[in-house]
């Protein structure tokens, strides 16, 4: 931990906290995709517009500015996302009608009540503060998603009650907590009043920006948003601003060295609070970091997955907890088709990764594998084959991880190649399809069922459509697929190596209402 460091909150002005966000969370869809020539059919574009609504809000929203900054009066920035999602959408591009029939609204899913987006209330009508309202509008967030819906009243409940909140990937838990603290905050000091621990940089960071964002218009009344995450360069600097994210070993440290005055820390949120409290992992980081809180009034701990045995903590780290919690059969989220490719060995695999991306044009992608090694030795290969990669593993100082990450988040890299360290929480809108090179095991060899879903879950949010694709080469890896497939009670479609063109024409017909991917040629005649 001698290298941990703080990361100072973004800028106090509005302006500068959009323009940070966007620099940290640049475009996915900007010119360098569409000047380069080499896919005739952008998904990065077109992945935005199966939830665009065609009502008049979306088509008077402001085309695109230069410089970043919000708009006060109207609460709407040049940098808005066309639906939502913590990643800038390029300007009036996505506000293009799309190339494909709209298959489905975010407005329609919202609409229905078996859909985890849909809810019957409004942001106004969950009485957020009106520079809340200001921020959410500015993220083009229009209506609460359910698990928003039913956390904010009883988040926002005074006195403070703790929780436990679950939902599918992707539906918007991030707000839910967000709003909480921004709702909470004490403006007239910097001291640290609000504490998320994440576990992983990148998620702090995306945290952090999300916070930033949605409290954009509480900057000039001083919010600060501060990320505790290493950072040589601001060794032995003292964390200031009301919301600390942070990674458990770093927080605790700070406060241990004094760098984080925890006294006035009100409110503590776990992300992906089953990871976090898992007792091999950073469970007892995070049970010593909450010692370390005097004045604790609220513990919140959010995940879409709470194993019965994590559950059980989760009830003694948040006593008397309000819980929103979700049968297993609901986790798995609808719009992800689910597929795997029967390989003959391990070796094949490779081989059988290629050839598909030979086959499809996809935006962005991720590949999971088990070990740093086949990480690097993936990279290296398909980068050979004239791929547009990047590996993000553990093994990588965190400066570089933050280079490589943007890298993947503003499409300069197409294919993120990781290992289970970005599993979870990790939110581009971008990503289309998910493959698990390896399938996700425990220590033993069991499957890890939540890996699986977490993994999953980075494509598919908030009502996109996306695919997951699960390579399996021996009798092990089979049955672990069919235990996890049976678990979530969902059916893999199976595709075959043996024959290219069955596993085209497959592709086809699973993705048909899909569109997010097309066999290439289909794309190229579109
Ligand atoms: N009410 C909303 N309206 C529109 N978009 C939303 C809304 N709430 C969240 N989103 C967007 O949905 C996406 C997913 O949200 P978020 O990352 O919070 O999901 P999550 O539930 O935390 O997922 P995970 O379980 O993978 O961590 C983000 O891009 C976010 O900006």
């Amino acid at each position: 931990m001698a290298d941990d460091k703080p990361t100072p909150a973004q800028p106090s002005a509005d302006s500068n906290l959009a323009k940070s966000f966007a620099d940290r969370l640049t475009f996915p869809g900007d010119s360098k995709d569409k000047a380069n020539g080499t896919e005739k059919f952008n998904w990065a574009d077109e992945v935005t517009t199966p939830l665009q609504e065609t009502d008049e809000k979306t088509a008077t929203l402001p085309k695109a500015q230069t410089d970043g900054t919000a708009d006060e009066k109207t609460g709407e920035s040049d940098m808005a996302q066309k639906d939502g999602a913590t990643v800038w959408m390029s300007g009036s591009d996505g506000l293009d009608e799309p190339a494909f029939d709209v298959n489905v609204k975010l407005a329609d899913l919202q609409d229905d009540p078996n859909n985890p987006l849909y809810s019957v209330k409004s942001f106004e009508e969950l009485k957020l503060r009106p520079e809340l309202l200001q921020g959410l509008s500015v993220m083009n967030f229009r209506k609460p998603s359910k698990i928003q819906e039913r956390a904010l009243p009883l988040l926002l409940i005074n006195p403070q009650r703790n929780l436990i909140g679950q939902s599918q990937s992707g539906t918007g838990k991030t707000a839910a907590f967000v709003l909480n603290m921004l709702s909470r905050v004490d403006l007239s000091t910097k001291q640290p009043q609000c504490l998320v621990l994440a576990p992983t940089r990148e998620l702090a960071r995306q945290i952090s920006a999300v916070a930033s964002l949605m409290g954009s218009f509480l900057a000039d009344q001083g919010l600060q948003v501060t990320e505790a995450i290493p950072d040589p360069a601001k060794r032995g600097q003292q964390l200031e601003g009301q919301i600390i994210v942070g990674t458990p070993g770093t927080t605790m440290d700070m406060i241990k060295r004094r760098l984080l005055d925890a006294k006035g820390i009100q409110v503590l949120t776990l992300d992906e609070a089953d990871n976090m409290l898992d007792q091999q992992g950073m469970g007892d980081q995070c049970t010593r970091t909450k010692r370390l809180l005097p004045n604790l009034k609220q513990t919140v701990l959010f995940s879409a997955t709470f194993p019965p045995e994590v559950l059980n903590f989760a009830t003694q780290f948040a006593p008397n907890a309000n819980q929103i919690t979700l049968e297993v059969e609901k986790l798995t989220v609808k719009g992800i088709k689910q597929m795997y490719l029967d390989c003959n060995s391990d070796e094949e695999k490779y081989n059988a990764l290629v050839k598909f991306y030979g086959l499809m044009t996809i935006a962005s992608s991720i590949i999971f594998v088990k070990r740093r090694d086949t990480a690097a030795e993936i990279e290296r290969r398909m980068t050979a084959e004239g791929h547009r990669v990047a590996s993000l593993t553990g093994a990588l100082e965190g400066a570089q991880r933050d280079e490589v990450f943007n890298k993947f988040r503003n499409g300069e890299a197409k294919v993120l190649i990781t290992t289970n360290v970005l599993s979870r929480g990790i939110d581009v809108q971008t990503v289309t399809m998910v493959i698990n090179y390896d399938i996700p095991e425990l220590p033993g060899g069991l499957p890890d069922f939540e890996t699986y879903l977490h993994r999953i879950g980075r494509t598919g949010r908030f009502g996109r459509t996306g695919a997951a694709l699960s390579f399996v080469h021996d009798r092990r890896s089979w049955e672990n697929l069919m235990k996890i497939c049976s678990h979530f009670q969902v059916e893999p479609t199976k595709l075959d190596t043996s024959d290219w063109d069955h596993v085209e024409k497959m592709l086809k017909t699973v993705m048909k209402n899909s569109r997010n991917v097309l066999p290439k040629e289909v794309s190229m005649e579109s």
